[in-house]
């Protein structure tokens, strides 16, 4: 519990309307949530304006209301506070309400399109390692220590975020390391936040369908450096084109780490294998276990960190060289009849690419590659057709099928992925709409020591259709499909 005014420290306020002095017991964005002495906040969201709910929270006897328009007529008794933004002020006041969390923990945040999961994982994985008790919040899960908490977001919500970190400090932790995606950043679920750091990765293709254009996706990843403060440090992939964009404005102090510029951290790639990358960093060699030239980067991006705070570099960089990637990252089963069948989370063209070209510089030329990809609905549909052309172009063999269809017609999104197809690949694709199908197909195609690459679900152990999530798992049903065809 506390009081109103006590929350409203940092908040941007135009007007207040009844007592500041009211006990809240808890904040809520969604009136439905509301329960006697919530804090309702009404945020303008995508499907819907949160104005338009303050009449519900009003009857379920919320103790305040802050908005960034006043109801017409105001309730006797309740008390209204008028501000400039209510997104911003929710994650000002979810941060006074849990006590500032933020600032209590060395708390890094990982941006960029692909490899944020990866990135954090190693970093939460890594710092253990060297005797802390770290926090992770992450797509996959959210963790502390080893303890794990269920993640319905790559960022949560404000108060949800909130909780989580001060739930981390309750814990011990002393760091913690977040991904920020980019519809946090313009839905300011990290407003109120103190970062000791920001890393950017890369940023290709996705999320065009909310952010409008790329330049507006660019910008909403850089706002995240813009929000840094004096005494932080953003380390930033200087082989991406669009790395000095990121750190353009930032007060933080810039850093860069690149494979292919002689910046701070510097790493070059001596070999690739199915056992993992042979690389040196800052001079040193080292044998890691991730396979694929793109975990140089993590590992190289986890490697900055730990040294930006303060870290010893070797201890760093030999616990690092030891780590296994994320849940459905490039996660492999091999069958009895010498399949190897591949479960990745590659979503985007520029990963479905990092992936394929990966498994083409590892494989020997007399292995097949079998790729099986969806796309997912509600969701960026430019995309679609673009990996379908990548994957014809860097397989022997496709097989298209559905992802998460959400509100969309599975075979409309799969019509979307068949206009990508050269009239050359059509002979080599097939679609197969029942993704269960369709991972069948591709064991039933494979012969010996061929390699199947099922790509874009990864981790998740769901299809969500409609609204419903039903189970289902890549790994796992790609292994019983080896069982089940005697494969
Ligand atoms: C597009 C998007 O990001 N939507 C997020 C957004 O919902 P919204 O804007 O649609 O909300 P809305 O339904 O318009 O409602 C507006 C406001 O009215 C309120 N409301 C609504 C109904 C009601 O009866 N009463 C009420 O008070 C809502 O609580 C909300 O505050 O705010 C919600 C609360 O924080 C999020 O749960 C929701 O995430 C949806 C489920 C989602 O799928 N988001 C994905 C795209 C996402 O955020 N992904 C990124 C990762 C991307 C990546 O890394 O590749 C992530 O960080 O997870
Ligand atoms: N540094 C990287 N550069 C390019 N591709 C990568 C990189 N790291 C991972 N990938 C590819 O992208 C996929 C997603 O990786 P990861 O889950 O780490 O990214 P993410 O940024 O967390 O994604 P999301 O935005 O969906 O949460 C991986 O399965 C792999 O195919
Ligand atoms: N964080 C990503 C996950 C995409 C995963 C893919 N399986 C899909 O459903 O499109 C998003 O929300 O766009
Ligand atoms: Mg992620």
């Amino acid at each position: 519990m506390q009081l109103l005014q006590n929350i409203l420290q940092h908040v941007q306020v135009l007007s207040t309307h009844g007592s500041l002095e009211v006990p809240v017991q808890g904040i809520v964005f969604d009136s439905r949530q509301v329960r006697e002495g919530s804090l309702f906040v009404a945020v303008r969201g995508v499907q819907a304006d949160g104005h338009a709910f303050m009449p519900k929270a009003e009857e379920a006897h919320a103790a305040a209301i802050v908005c960034e328009e006043l109801p017409q007529e105001l309730k006797p008794g309740m008390t209204y506070v008028q501000v400039k933004d209510s997104a911003e002020a929710l994650g000002q006041m979810a941060s006074a309400f849990y006590g500032h969390p933020s600032k209590k923990l060395q708390l890094v945040g990982v941006t960029g399109t692909n490899g944020k999961t990866t990135s954090v994982t190693l970093l939460h994985k890594l710092f253990r390692e060297l005797g802390y008790h770290v926090g992770m919040i992450s797509t996959v899960q959210n963790q502390i220590d080893e303890e794990v908490i269920p993640s319905t977001h790559t960022t949560p919500d404000a108060v949800k975020l909130n909780e989580l970190l001060a739930q981390m400090v309750k814990a011990g932790c002393t760091h913690a390391f977040m991904e920020v995606s980019s519809h946090a950043m313009v839905q300011r679920r990290v407003a109120g936040i103190t970062f000791a750091g920001g890393v950017f990765t890369n940023i290709t293709h996705d999320h065009l369908d909310y952010h409008g254009s790329f330049e507006e996706y660019i910008k909403a990843k850089k706002s995240f450096f813009d929000m840094l403060p004096k005494n932080a440090f953003a380390l930033v992939n200087a082989d991406d084109k669009r790395g000095p964009i990121m750190v353009q404005n930032t007060k933080a102090s810039a850093h860069f780490y690149a494979l292919r510029k002689m910046v701070e951290f510097k790493g070059r790639l001596i070999d690739n294998t199915i056992q993992g990358l042979h690389l040196e960093v800052n001079g040193q060699e080292i044998w890691a276990k991730l396979i694929g030239a793109f975990n140089a980067y993590n590992l190289l991006g986890a490697y900055g960190v730990a040294v930006l705070l303060g870290e010893d570099p070797t201890e760093s960089l030999t616990v690092l060289s030891s780590l296994s990637s994320a849940a459905g990252r490039f996660d492999y089963v091999v069958s009895d009849a010498q399949i190897t069948g591949i479960v990745d989370y590659a979503h985007t063209p520029d990963a479905l690419e990092n992936v394929l070209q990966t498994i083409q510089q590892i494989r020997n030329p007399n292995q097949k590659v079998i790729t099986l990809v969806g796309c997912g609905g509600n969701r960026d549909a430019a995309k679609r057709p673009v990996m379908a052309d990548i994957a014809c172009r860097l397989s022997d063999q496709v097989i298209l099928t559905s992802d998460n269809p959400r509100f969309e017609e599975p075979q409309a999104i799969l019509e979307d992925m068949q206009k990508g197809v050269k009239p050359l690949d059509f002979k080599k694709t097939l679609s197969v709409l029942d993704r269960k199908e369709a991972i069948k197909t591709a064991v039933m195609l494979a012969q010996p020591n061929d390699i199947i690459l099922v790509a874009g679900k990864g981790h998740e152990t769901y299809q969500e259709i409609k609204g419903v999530k039903y189970d289902f798992d890549d790994k796992q049903i790609l292994s019983e499909m080896f069982r089940q065809l005697g494969k």
